[in-house]
Parts: structure tokens; sequence; C-alpha cells
């Protein structure tokens, strides 16, 4: 089997992207975030209080002949930013772009907190980290990716994320129309569950590249890259007015400022983030003061590879063992 689903940016700076998904018989469409930061699948639902839905689209489980309890299950989230979600648990057939999965665990929102009430085109997440981060108790359930596997022509999942601009997941194949060359693979660290791998190095501009293992995660559900202090300051060395603030939580620089480009490396090749990517929003709609896309990562005890770099590169997830990913140009 294999799917194909669009990747919609749900605001003007691709604060997130949201995927079309069926649930249940007959079919409800709910708009939801594949984080490969996280392994719950949660969603609106009919248990949401009133007061915390504002625009979702819900799954009402009684709604669906194919629906179950699963009785005495809870979960509960909390994700980096501080947002998080708690409630009950169902299965239910569940599809994405044609790839179905009878009996998908869909955890069902009993609380939300309120940056996702505020967030009205985000219906919920479908996590694709490893299942190991399932919050679901007393017993923990499987991603939507991990069920889906051995049906999959091919043991993979691939983002290809744009820039202000609907992009694709795929799922059990690679769509070699969507890169250009060739894929470089580095190893990934499963443990504790976040699709860990290291950078291979970095350079700021036309400067020189700096050879060094930086460890993080690729988080498609992460808006930012966040990388470490030494790295942020000597890219924003190199912008007009930048500085680090204590008020903005982050670096912020002139928006007329010309940014430089940051290149990564994965193994032995090189992807360069446009400035653009970089230059990420106005600190509010009529300020001449802009917000970095790449900030430092010192508060966060991990390096997080988000959403300003996994769009300059189509990324491919193998949960093959091991598990691997993939970088191409594209
Ligand atoms: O918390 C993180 N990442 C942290 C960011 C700060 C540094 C540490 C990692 N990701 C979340 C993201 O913010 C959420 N948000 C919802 C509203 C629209 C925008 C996305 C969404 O829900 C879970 C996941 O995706």
């Amino acid at each position: 089997d294999t799917g194909s689903a669009a990747a919609i940016p749900i605001n003007e700076v691709d604060i997130a992207y949201v995927t079309p998904v069926t649930i249940g018989t007959p079919p409800q469409t709910l708009m939801l975030d594949l984080d490969t930061g996280s392994s719950d699948l949660w969603v609106f639902s009919s248990l949401t209080p009133s007061n915390q839905v504002r625009g979702q689209e819900i799954y009402s489980p009684t709604k669906s002949s194919t629906s179950k309890l699963l009785s005495g299950h809870t979960w509960s989230i909390r994700y980096g930013d501080g947002s998080g979600s708690r409630g009950t648990v169902y299965t239910d057939n569940f599809t994405i772009g044609g790839l179905e999965v009878k009996s998908q665990a869909v955890q069902a929102a009993l609380e939300v907190s309120s940056s996702f009430t505020q967030e009205q085109s985000l219906d919920g997440l479908v996590g694709l980290g490893f299942s190991a981060l399932n919050t679901v108790r007393p017993s923990s359930q499987l991603t939507f990716f991990d069920n889906a596997r051995p049906n999959l022509d091919e043991e993979v999942f691939t983002a290809d994320l744009k820039y202000h601009a609907t992009g694709s997941y795929d799922f059990g194949f690679i769509d070699s129309k969507k890169y250009a060359g060739n894929i470089t693979y580095t190893a990934v660290q499963q443990s504790p569950g976040y699709w860990t791998h290291s950078l291979s190095g970095y350079s700021v501009g036309s400067g020189a590249f700096h050879a060094s293992q930086i460890s993080g995660i690729s988080d498609t559900g992460t808006t930012l890259l966040y990388l470490p202090t030494a790295i942020v300051t000597a890219y924003y060395r190199q912008v007009q007015g930048a500085q680090n603030s204590q008020y903005y939580g982050g670096y912020v620089f002139p928006c007329s400022s010309t940014l430089p480009t940051f290149t990564f490396g994965i193994e032995g090749a090189r992807f360069t983030i446009p400035a653009s990517y970089i230059n990420y929003t106005r600190i509010s709609p009529t300020s001449t003061t802009c917000y970095g896309g790449l900030q430092s990562s010192s508060g966060l005890g991990i390096n997080i590879f988000g959403d300003v770099a996994l769009k300059a590169a189509f990324v491919v997830f193998s949960g093959t063992n091991p598990p691997r990913i993939g970088f191409a140009i594209k």
C-alpha cells in the first residue's frame, strides 16, 4: 500500500502544516498536524468542551459505526511550547491520502490548552515519532505509521514541506519526482522516541563550513530551527541590528536587514536554507522588527530541526531496522 496527502500551511508564516485525514464510517474529515516530534494521534472531538472549540472540525465517535471505546484508557500530553491536551481513546478506521489503517487508536480530547483552541484550522495531531513516546495508559498505542508499516510497499514516509506553499507527505514510497540528485541517509537513534540524528556541521552565508557533529531531532511539528547558542550568535553577528531580546524571547532584527543563508550538513551533503525562511515574521503586524527562524536551543536541552530547516529539503523517514533519515535537494 501507499498514501499521499497535502501538507498545507495554516497561516501566512507557515507556523504549522495540516493534512486532511478521514476517521470512521461514514468518513469524518479533519485537518491534522503530522508531527514527527510526538507519538499521540489526538483530535478535537464531541467530548471537547464547547468553550474550548473555536472553529475546529471535531470527531464524533457516536456518529461512526466502526468506532469502539478503548475502555479504561486515558492520555495526557504536554508539548515543548507548553501547549497540551488530554482525553480518552477510541479505535476507528483512519485514512491519510488513500492509505487506511483499521482500528487506529484515535485519542479524543476532553481538554485542550488555549493555544490549540486559538488555532482554528488545526483539528489535532498525528504523531509520527516512535511509538515508545505514546502517552495512552494503561497500554500505550501504536502510531499510524507503525500500524500501516506491515502493508506499506516500502517502510518509509516522506516529508516535502514548502515555504509559503502546499507540500506533501507520502507513505510507503519515495517519489523520485520530488527531489533532485541522491538521498543522503544518516543513522537515527530512536531512543527515547524522537527521530534523533546528527548534522555534520554548518556554514553561515558564503563562510567556511564548520564540521561538527550536532545531535538533534527532525520535528515536523516544530516551526523553527533551534541550534546551539554558539552557532546562532555566529549567524546573527552577520545581521545588522540583530539582538537577542529577553522581551521577545529570542533573536530579533530590523525587517529591512539583509540576512545570510544558513547551510547544514548531513554526512557529506549540504543543504542551504534561504534567508527568506529565516526572516520568519514581524513581531506584530505593523512592526518593523522581525523574529528569526533560527533560534538558540540553550533552554531546551535538545536541538530541534524544525520546519524552517526541513522545508529546505526532501526528507525520508525510514522505519527500517535500524531506522534512518534521508535528506535530498529539491
Ligand atoms: O511544542 C512544540 N515544539 C516546541 C517549540 C518550542 C521549542 C521546543 C519544541 N511543537 C508543538 C507546536 O508548537 C504546536 N503548535 C500548535 C498551534 C499551531 C502551531 C503548532 C503543535 O502541537 C504540538 C507541536 O505542534
